[in-house]
């Protein structure tokens, strides 16, 4: 069965990237992975100055809304660096917070949809043919952590042995 998600109040919310799960990345705290990855659109751009107001942005749409602004310059290797940018992001929130990694974990191998009717990079459009890359990103996460939970008890058993 597809497991689809869009909006935080929706079933699967946490999944979105507006859900309230914040993060630390190198020492800066972001309220959202959606405050993270708009911001870093603007890393090392004429723009940068954009940065610290997406950050204090109160919620995640705001911050979306000012990272989509069409008038300032993003960087010039965006394209090629946000997928990289997006899943840092995603697998530090789902290692910072137990209780919704507990909710990935329990999606099995599912398939996760971001069910976005306007995106189809992130999501899968309204036709269902978008790339649906937040939702891979997910399945790749969630890969990641159950061999690091399973590395962890084989290492906890060799400890106690
Ligand atoms: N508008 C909107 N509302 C939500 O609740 C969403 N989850 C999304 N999707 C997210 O938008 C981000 C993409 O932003 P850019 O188009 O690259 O500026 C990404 O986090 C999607 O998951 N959109």
């Amino acid at each position: 069965m597809t497991i689809y998600f869009y909006k935080v109040w929706q079933p699967y919310g946490c999944f979105s990237n507006f859900s309230p799960h914040g993060i630390h990345i190198q020492g800066t705290y972001w309220s959202t992975v959606e405050h993270y990855y708009q911001a870093q659109k603007f890393v090392d751009s004429i723009d940068s100055v954009i940065i610290p107001i997406i950050r204090a942005a109160e919620t995640p749409e705001e911050a979306a809304a000012l990272g989509r602004c069409s008038t300032r310059q993003c960087r010039p290797d965006w394209e090629i660096v946000k997928t990289q940018v997006m899943r840092q992001a995603v697998l530090k929130k789902f290692l910072t917070h137990a209780d919704i990694r507990e909710i990935l974990l329990t999606t099995g191998d599912e398939i996760l949809v971001e069910n976005s009717p306007t995106d189809y990079f992130w999501g899968c459009g309204a036709n269902k043919t978008g790339q649906n890359h937040l939702g891979k990103i997910l399945m790749s996460v969630r890969e990641e952590i159950r061999q690091l939970c399973l590395s962890t008890v084989i290492s906890a058993e060799f400890m106690s042995e």
